[in-house]
């Protein structure tokens, strides 16, 4: 959110609170956090109000919104809050309108920008200011856009990232939304939807490469074990915190990581969180290739241009002769890591490093 100027009057902030009841889509859970919060600032000033529950996590989220704005001043928060609802409006604005060469993007996802040219389909997390965490919303966004690349004419699927990250893995916040039925419910919820979402990587049935543009973290990390190609900047990172989160693995990690890297260097990663340069990576076997950023767009793209002329049906035959013997095997350990995730999710070292993560209190 830009804080330019300082002008935004008492008039402005009340047409910015009528204009965000009228958005036609609704902004996600995240931005609706940032505008109460500023809300609030706005018009009551810092928050002093006390902290709600561990276990009482929408008002907690709320709370830790607007806890985080300190002392800014009201007229600032209220300045912020027209500018972000003015950049929501402008934004919803130009998605309505058609855009020349829209039948290469696949319109109507909220953080990915899906595109297909040159026999390549590529899905990029676009949610940079996220470091790309992967939301609820973003699950399934995935989901869809690897269920319909499996179908569509390109021979190759890519995924990469927007901005400095390649991903930040799953998003913290994630288990802020407890439905009525409780943590185990959202645990319950939670599992399931990681057991389709992992389920998609292993049945994909094309050639899948991941373009790692920098840092990937958590299940950007694990599943990676499930790609066919992976091409990595050298400023990207490696990294599976478990351990500090309360976690375990997931991604069929338990399984790919072990088989890749041996044992022992697995365990390192998975258990104790030793995050990997991309030439520790590459040299553990993780990734197929490093390239100095400065080149990296560049000489991936113009590799992957080349491999998606190559026949489609000997690539995907290729694939499947390589991988079809192990889908069995990976599809009964995505099933255990997401039984044995669904009670690490209810644990008090899940829950704790979560909130200190959301209270601001820890960073990888
Ligand atoms: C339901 C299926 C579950 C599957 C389970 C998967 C397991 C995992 O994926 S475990 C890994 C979870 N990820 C993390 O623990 C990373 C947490 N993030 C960080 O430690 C840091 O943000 C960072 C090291 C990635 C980046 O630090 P940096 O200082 O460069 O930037 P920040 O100011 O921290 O980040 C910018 C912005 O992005 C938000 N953010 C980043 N990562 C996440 C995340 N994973 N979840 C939610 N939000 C994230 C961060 O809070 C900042 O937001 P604000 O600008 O609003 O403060």
């Amino acid at each position: 959110v830009s804080g330019t100027a300082m002008r935004a009057s008492q008039e402005d902030f009340e047409n910015a609170m009528n204009q965000v009841k009228l958005l036609k889509k609704d902004p996600g859970n995240e931005v609706k956090l940032k505008l109460y919060a500023l809300y609030k600032q706005a018009t009551e000033g810092p928050c002093s109000i006390p902290k709600p529950g561990v276990f009482d996590l929408t008002n907690k989220a709320k709370w830790d919104a607007w806890n985080v704005l300190g002392n800014l001043p009201k007229e600032t928060a209220r300045q912020n809050y027209v500018d972000l609802v003015s950049s929501l409006t402008s934004s919803s604005k130009s998605s309505s309108q058609a855009k020349p060469g829209a039948d290469r993007e696949r319109q109507g996802y909220e953080n990915l920008v899906v595109t297909s040219e040159d026999g390549i389909t590529k899905i990029m997390l676009n949610r940079p200011i996220k470091k790309n965490a992967i939301s609820t919303q973003m699950y399934h966004e995935i989901m869809l856009a690897l269920k319909t690349a499996s179908k569509d004419d390109s021979t190759i699927t890519v995924l990469t990232g927007n901005g400095d990250y390649y991903c930040s893995g799953n998003d913290l916040t994630n288990f802020t939304d407890i439905p009525a039925g409780g943590v185990e419910e959202k645990a319950k919820n939670s599992a399931l939807m990681l057991r389709d979402f992992v389920g998609c990587f292993i049945d994909f049935p094309k050639p899948l490469i991941a373009v790692v543009n920098g840092p990937a973290v958590g299940i950007g990390v694990t599943t990676l074990g499930l790609f066919d190609v992976v091409y990595a900047s050298d400023k990207a990172t490696f990294h599976t915190p478990f351990g500090h989160l309360g976690l375990s693995p997931e991604g069929c990690s338990s399984y790919t990581f072990p088989k890749i890297m041996g044992p022992a260097k697995a365990a390192e990663m998975l258990i104790f969180g030793k995050k990997l340069t991309a030439r520790e990576a590459c040299a553990q076997g993780l990734v197929t290739e490093v390239f100095p950023d400065s080149i990296f767009q560049k000489e991936v793209w113009t590799r992957l241009k080349a491999y998606s002329k190559l026949p489609p049906n000997a690539m995907r035959v290729s694939k499947q002769v390589i991988r079809n013997t192990e889908k069995e095997k990976l599809h009964a350990v995505n099933a255990e890591e997401c039984r044995v995730l669904r009670e690490r999710w209810m644990s008090d070292e899940c829950i704790n490093a979560a909130m200190n993560f959301l209270s601001r209190r820890a960073k990888l």
